[in-house]
């Protein structure tokens, strides 16, 4: 299977994508079914569940396209980009210090807790669980989702534009200088933090500027991740899209490649998406009920 590897975002799907999805509209409707879904579930040997930032929502993390989506007067597509970097670092710096606070102070919610465990529990049947998460929280790890493929990175590892230094990184503040800084307010003040004051490299008196390793829209998805992620995708007999609008690629085809397979696939959303149609299932709903109750033991599962 061949994927795209650059980060894009569309607010549409693209035209082709729309036909398809109208023919399948009228043949192919998806069920709400959660007692067949469950029997489908029972018997799933490879269970691949990919996973966008509505994963994360009721632990207080807004979404991109939801109203937290707006940091001062920019839309995260125009902070989120290598230009807007090398243009204003200070502001780039402050807005992902201002999620990283965030983050530290939130907890995995029940959707995590329901992916963690249901991974132990499988894993003990020989049957695999792995997310393929498009969030950048690190909540699936704090959870104890073990086979996780970050494919849009995280929030807390740093990447040095001198020598290329990847390290984790809790530190809070990260700097000195981003300290009570990054308010998301519409009327705050650009702090304007000289370039080195922002976070530096300390590998080996390096000093480099460190950046989020995170992907930035326009940039290239790392190979290896994604060579992970075809071969789980090429793999699994079930799939869970959970909390992901379906508007950024390439994460946006891996579930329609599934499905395209005739393998079944489950959308958890609180509305529905570009791809809902092509899905055999599709349930509507905050993923921190709906979860708990697909994945929670199934009377078949003797361990
Ligand atoms: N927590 C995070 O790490 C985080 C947060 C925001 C954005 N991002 C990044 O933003 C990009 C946006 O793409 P995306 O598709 O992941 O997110 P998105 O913001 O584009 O879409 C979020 C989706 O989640 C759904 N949703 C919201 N609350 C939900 C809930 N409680 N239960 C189920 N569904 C819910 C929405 O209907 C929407 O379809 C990604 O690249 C991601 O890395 C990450
Ligand atoms: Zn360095």
């Amino acid at each position: 299977m061949m994927i795209i590897h650059q980060l894009t975002a569309k607010m549409q799907a693209p035209r082709v994508f729309c036909r398809t999805q109208r023919t399948l509209a009228g043949l192919f409707r998806h069920s709400s079914d959660m007692a067949d879904f469950r029997e489908v579930f029972s018997k799933a040997k490879r269970v691949a569940i990919i996973t966008g930032a509505g994963v994360s929502a009721e632990s207080g993390l807004p979404t991109f396209r939801g109203a937290g989506g707006i940091w001062r007067k920019w839309k995260t597509q125009d902070l989120a980009t290598p230009e807007a970097f090398s243009r204003n670092p200070s502001s780039v710096w402050e807005f992902y210090h201002h999620w990283r606070e965030m983050t530290l102070a939130a907890k995995p919610n029940t959707a995590h807790r329901a992916i963690a465990e249901c991974e132990a529990r499988l894993s003990k049947q020989g049957r695999s669980v792995v997310v393929i998460t498009q969030t950048i929280d690190g909540l699936h790890h704090s959870a104890g989702s073990r086979h996780i493929l970050e494919i849009h990175g995280n929030l807390f590892k740093t990447r040095c534009l001198s020598c290329g230094d990847v390290e984790v990184n809790r530190k809070s503040p990260i700097c000195a200088a981003l300290e009570g800084k990054g308010s998301p307010d519409t009327d705050a003040i650009d702090a304007q933090i000289p370039v080195n004051a922002l976070p530096r490299c300390k590998e080996h008196d390096c000093n480099g500027l460190l950046r989020p390793d995170v992907i930035w829209f326009g940039e290239t998805l790392d190979s290896h991740v994604l060579t992970k992620v075809e071969k789980e995708l090429d793999s699994c007999d079930l799939c869970l899209v959970v909390g992901t609008s379906a508007v950024v690629y390439p994460a946006a085809m891996f579930a329609p490649q599934v499905a395209s397979r005739g393998v079944p696939v489950a959308e958890f959303n609180t509305g529905v998406t570009p791809n809902t149609t092509r899905f055999m299932y599709h349930f509507q709903g905050p993923c921190g009920t709906t979860l708990p109750i697909a994945l929670a033991r199934h009377e078949s599962e003797v361990i």
